[in-house]
């Protein structure tokens, strides 16, 4: 039986930052999933962007083919990535757009792609200006996330120099897998620190609160009209020593069109990610060995698209 999460609902107009931050922590450590409202991203701009999301989508497979993924940006055709390489099924059902960085960052040159602007006017700007939006309101709860830590609230911007990823995806209502192990997403956990989803109102998402427990219990995040769906990084998890929770969850079938909108904050890839002292003791010793990004990257993407 499949039921239906409820999520807590963060308020980001609260001026009440302790008891935000407390509230944050509280949602990090039992699900690692909460909801976002009062955000600071205007609707209409959601709005836009989901409306430039769908025209690039509905291009000829050609045109798209043009901007195909280099350097972790532009276009990942269906079944390209499988999020989950230990499942038998093959890639996911779903096409993807990545765009990375606007600004000089990690050392790298800028290389997003773009669609001309003949072909889609205003895409670029529409992307840039939701890039921007949301990255501030993820630096936001960045510092939030390090306040209820008790650590400098600029440690993550610090030691993590973040270097987010917008996403845009889409997963086609008119292919029906038969197959019933093919999942829009597999059951996979992110990659970096926090990621904020934006959802159309067609479900699918799913989390499963217990990865440890067979078989796995998969519950329903409904839409939520004007939030962002929050989850903890496999990064911040490392940090946290799974103090806080970079939980498993997967994308269903629907038979509907389904668009969403991840925007990964990870760390810059030449990030150490290692346990913070104040989540170790010698009873709780770190359960991970210190990481670099990159290393961590190459790994993940090296078994989800047999590339780096
Ligand atoms: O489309 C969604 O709702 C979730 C996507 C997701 O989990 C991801 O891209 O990491
Ligand atoms: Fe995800």
């Amino acid at each position: 039986m499949m039921s239906s999460l409820d999520l807590p609902v963060i308020d980001l107009s609260s001026t009440d930052h302790l008891a935000v931050a407390r509230a944050i922590r509280h949602a990090c450590e039992e699900v690692g999933f909460f909801y976002v409202v009062n955000h600071g991203v205007e609707q209409q701009l959601i709005g836009r962007t989901f409306e430039e999301s769908k025209k690039f989508f509905a291009l000829p497979e050609e045109e798209k083919m043009k901007l195909l993924r280099k350097e972790f940006r532009g276009y990942s055709p269906l079944y390209a990535e499988n999020l989950d390489p230990s499942s038998v099924a093959g890639g996911d059902l779903k096409e993807s757009f990545y765009i990375g960085p606007l600004e000089e960052c990690d050392g790298s040159t800028l290389l997003n792609q773009w669609p001309s602007d003949a072909i889609l006017p205003s895409w670029r700007e529409t992307m840039e200006s939701y890039y921007k939006a949301v990255e501030s309101t993820g630096l936001k709860l960045l510092r939030l996330i390090a306040a209820s830590l008790d650590l400098d609230e600029h440690f993550f911007e610090k030691s993590g120099g973040p270097n987010p990823f917008l996403r845009l995806l889409h997963y086609p209502g008119d292919i029906i897998s038969s197959d019933k192990e093919i999942y829009g997403a597999s059951a996979h956990s992110d990659y970096g620190m926090i990621t904020l989803l934006a959802t159309n109102a067609v479900p699918g998402l799913q989390v499963c609160r217990d990865k440890t427990k067979q078989p796995r219990t998969w519950e329903d995040v409904p839409h939520v009209d004007g939030a962002f769906i929050v989850n903890i990084g496999d990064m911040m998890e490392r940090w946290t020593n799974c103090l806080f929770r970079s939980t498993l969850h997967r994308v269903t079938q629907s038979g509907q069109d389904r668009f969403s909108i991840p925007f990964f904050m990870d760390p810059n890839r030449d990030c150490i990610v290692e346990c913070l002292p104040s989540c170790c003791s010698k009873l709780s010793p770190p359960r991970f060995p210190p990481i670099n990004m990159r290393d961590y990257l190459r790994e993940k993407f090296l078994l989800s698209y047999g590339t780096y």
